[in-house]
């Protein structure tokens, strides 16, 4: 039995890791929930229906919701008072790592955005075994995460860096000459610049492939999912960016592959489905039977491969520039597009202008420190670039004045 924490619970990531464990009462127990506060209904039957000691909730004007909600999920299902026993709650904008900090045999981290750093740095603090979704702790992180994790701790969960994990059993790490991360292409692939530029929020919603949360769907569009997920291989994986090869794959069966020395590639495919790295996350190294459906040979079918066209979409280029600069150029490129997809998002900016926005803020940052106009207020310099000064106040300087960038460049800007 495996008591497993669940942050983000509410999203995409965390309702399908519930399926996964519901359907498995004997092998899984949820000892913690965590969510933002925006869906207190569904948390509230999630409490219900997992029964976790501890509930996080980072906005604390929602915990009462929480309790009145609670009450009124039992009542409706006809529970007695004695059948209630409320979980505790804690709540305000560290909840979640101070769950995590709690301890259990895996965290699965489904939170979305850098907001998720904390909790990712709590759980291999507390020793915990990290299942991670939320990709954009390790980007901005770097090797303050990768550090902190011990061998086998840190197991991805992103359909690519899962399939990356499981296509290295193949060979050994002197032998791997590649890492070939696919990409859907997203909504708009094939397109020009020229025809993105009136895109609506709602255009780029329509993943091909994959249901998931806004923000991530947004992220494939404009292909920062991608150059996120090249800078997350390399950290994890430990393999040089210039030998990453990111490739179009639209059908999104297989999920990524590993060239060896020899010329061999291996591919790891699967229908598109969570399920199925979400369950192998929660029990790597080991596969949970019957997690997802595999693929159907007995129907006739066509996996297709492209190149990326890089001049359409400049967001994977401009990442291996933050990552080769690492210290906090990532953690710039991550706040610059978080802000950038939520003013795309309320319709104050083009499609375009979201990478756009990431290369102004990024190029800010790295420009000569003699022009330094933002300075923080722990007289750290959010342009510091070399890795070995790099500490969590550091990046949250970074984060921050990215952020503080990206709003002043995204404020009314569409015509
Ligand atoms: N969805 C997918 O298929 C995949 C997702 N990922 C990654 O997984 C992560 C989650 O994605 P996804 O599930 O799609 O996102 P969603 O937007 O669907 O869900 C995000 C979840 O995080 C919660 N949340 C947000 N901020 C906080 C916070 N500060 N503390 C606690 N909980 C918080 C949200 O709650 P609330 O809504 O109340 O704010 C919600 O439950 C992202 O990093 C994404 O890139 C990776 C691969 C695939
Ligand atoms: C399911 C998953 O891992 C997502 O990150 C997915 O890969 C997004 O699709 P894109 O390939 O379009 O970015
Ligand atoms: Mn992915």
């Amino acid at each position: 039995m495996r008591e497993v924490i669940i942050l983000g619970s509410t999203g995409s990531i965390g309702t399908q890791a519930l399926e996964v464990i519901g359907e498995r009462p004997d092998s899984f127990r949820v000892v913690g929930l965590a969510a933002g506060g925006s869906n207190i209904p569904l948390l509230a039957q999630q409490v219900l229906d997992h029964r976790p000691r501890v509930v996080a909730l980072s906005r604390a004007q929602s915990a009462q919701d929480l309790q009145l909600a609670l009450y009124a999920e039992a009542k409706l299902r006809g529970w007695g008072t004695g059948d209630t026993t409320l979980p505790k709650i804690l709540a305000g904008p560290d909840a979640a790592t101070e769950l995590a900090a709690e301890g259990c045999d895996v965290v699965l981290n489904g939170i979305t955005g850098a907001a998720g750093l904390g909790a990712t740095l709590a759980t291999l603090a507390a020793g915990t075994t990290l299942a991670l979704a939320n990709k954009e702790s390790l980007v901005i992180g770097g090797r303050l995460v990768t550090d902190a994790a011990d061998d086998g701790q840190l197991v991805a969960v992103d359909s690519e860096h899962s399939a990356i994990a499981q296509c290295l059993r193949a060979g050994r790490r002197d032998e791997v000459r590649k890492v070939i991360v696919t990409a859907s292409g997203g909504p708009f692939r094939g397109w020009t610049r020229e025809r993105m530029a009136d895109v609506t929020p709602e255009q780029a919603m329509q993943h091909p492939t994959w249901n998931m949360g806004r923000v991530i769907t947004i992220n494939s569009a404009t292909l920062v999912n991608k150059a996120l997920e090249v800078l997350e291989a390399a950290l994890l994986y430990d393999v040089e960016l210039a030998d990453i090869e990111p490739v179009v794959h639209p059908q999104s069966i297989v999920h990524s592959m590993v060239e060896f020395v020899d010329g061999s590639t291996m591919a790891q495919c699967s229908p598109p489905d969570m399920k199925l790295p979400i369950a192998l996350g929660l029990t790597w190294p080991d596969r949970v039977a019957g997690a997802a459906y595999p693929c159907d040979w007995t129907r006739a079918t066509s996996w297709t491969f492209e190149p990326i066209d890089h001049q359409a979409f400049p967001a994977i280029e401009l990442i291996k520039r933050a990552g080769s600069a690492a210290g906090t150029a990532p953690a710039v490129y991550n706040a610059a597009n978080e802000v950038a997809v939520d003013a795309f998002c309320e319709g104050r900016i083009g499609f375009l202008d979201i990478v756009d926005t990431i290369a102004s803020v990024l190029e800010e940052h790295l420009a000569p420190a003699a022009n330094e106009p933002h300075a923080t207020g722990d007289g750290v310099g959010s342009r510091l670039v070399g890795s070995d000064r790099v500490t969590v106040p550091t990046v949250l300087a970074a984060d921050q004045w990215a952020r503080q960038r990206a709003d002043q460049l995204t404020a009314g800007n569409k015509e």
